[in-house]
């Protein structure tokens, strides 16, 4: 199941051409710079703006060289940047109306469904003015999904609420792209929304697709050809063991397995961790003294320029034979680690100096010290 879109539009002096195959389930972040079009090629995919080109969500084909079938008979929603709730009715009467829009037998997603996804019970007989940012925001969103839409289009659904509001918001957001079948388009330019929320990511630039593709492997693509300084890596990983004494837990993923600050997660849950380019150094021998846990065998990918002349973007593998795994890495070190099968990029900042003493190139064998790794979702 996939969703094919081609779009042409030309909008005063703009103008957007993208070509995307984007999975037909779980969320697609279009991410980029103010202006690089990506509300424009939402509005291409709802049928708001009329491109010339293609869209086929799933099998169904919503628009081609004949037809272009009009935004009112799509089956998807809109959640914009602010709820548009209807102020004179409750949070029930407002979900009720998305729900009645949608013939009975044409209904896939349920009141109490959407009402419990949301977190919405207690709210329901308040009316939108005494809600928080936040709150219409979740009201906003269950009244979307009561419409039973084949694709969900989200552009910027946070970026009007505050740090702890969104903060609030993320987790049900996370749970929606675990429980829905349906596919979501999320237009944001916040990094963390991407590396949170995101399975696969669009980066758009002046009306072009930058890059596209699933997430992990995309972002560290990105973050070696346009290093900014939160530049860094998303990827999924499962934890595999604690250690109480430390508050650590250990996290596996294709390649290897790191320690991180242990969230209470229970074994066997499946984490996003974050690691920054900046976090991440590289040494040829593993440092059998340092203070660093998490020191995991890798070879270099390839490397860009930084954002200075001093500064070098080295694109590395975390992953090596079972000879070198065995001998590295972690705090149990000379111990076998559970690296799952597999490779995960990870994007490196070092100095141009050290990329020359070091003599980094691709294919070297590296060891990659990882001085910090977040646990985001
Ligand atoms: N109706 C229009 N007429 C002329 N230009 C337009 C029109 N709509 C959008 N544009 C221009 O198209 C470009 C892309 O706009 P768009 O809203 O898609 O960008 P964006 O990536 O969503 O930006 P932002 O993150 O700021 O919302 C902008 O330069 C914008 O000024």
């Amino acid at each position: 199941m996939t969703i094919e879109a081609m779009f042409r539009r030309t909008l005063g002096a703009f103008d957007l051409d993208v070509s995307l195959a984007l999975p037909g389930t779980g969320v697609t972040a279009l991410f980029g710079h103010s202006g690089s079009g990506k509300t424009t090629t939402l509005r291409c995919v709802a049928g708001l703006e009329r491109a010339a080109g293609r869209l086929c969500v799933n099998g169904a084909v919503w628009q081609d060289g004949r037809r272009f079938v009009p935004v009112h008979r799509r089956p998807l929603a809109y959640v914009f940047q602010e709820a548009s709730l209807f102020p004179h009715l409750s949070v029930r009467a407002n979900l009720a109306y998305g729900e009645r829009r949608v013939p009975g037998c044409d209904r896939r997603i349920w009141f109490e469904q959407a009402v419990t996804w949301l977190g919405l019970g207690h709210l329901l007989d308040r009316a939108p003015g005494k809600l928080s940012g936040g709150e219409r925001q979740r009201v906003a969103i269950a009244r979307a999904l009561l419409t039973s839409p084949r694709l969900l289009l989200m552009d910027e659904p946070l970026s009007a609420l505050d740090h702890q509001s969104r903060r609030d918001i993320l987790p049900y957001l996370e749970h929606l792209r675990d429980t829905l079948s349906i596919p979501i388009l999320y237009v944001t330019h916040a990094p963390d929304e991407v590396a949170r929320l995101a399975s696969h990511l669009v980066v758009l630039d002046n009306g072009r697709v930058a890059a596209s593709g699933p997430l992990t492997a995309t972002m560290a693509a990105v973050g070696l050809k346009t290093p900014e300084s939160d530049s860094g890596v998303a990827f999924e990983a499962t934890v595999v063991e604690r250690e109480a004494r430390w508050a650590l837990m250990r996290a596996a993923f294709p390649g290897g397995s790191m320690w991180v600050r242990d969230d209470g997660r229970p074994l066997g849950a499946r984490i996003r961790l974050r690691v920054l380019a900046r976090d991440v150094s590289l040494a040829l021998e593993r440092a059998v003294d340092g203070s660093i846990l998490n020191v995991l065998p890798a070879r270099v990918l390839d490397c860009a320029p930084g954002d200075h002349p001093s500064v070098v973007m080295a694109r590395i593998a975390l992953g090596g034979s079972p000879e070198r795994l065995r001998g590295g890495g972690n705090a149990d070190r000379g111990t076998t680690l559970p690296a799952m099968d597999g490779e995960t990029p990870l994007v490196s900042r070092l100095t141009a100096r050290s990329m020359e003493t070091l003599a980094l190139g691709p294919g070297t064998p590296v060891w990659a010290q990882i001085k910090s790794a977040a646990v985001i979702g």
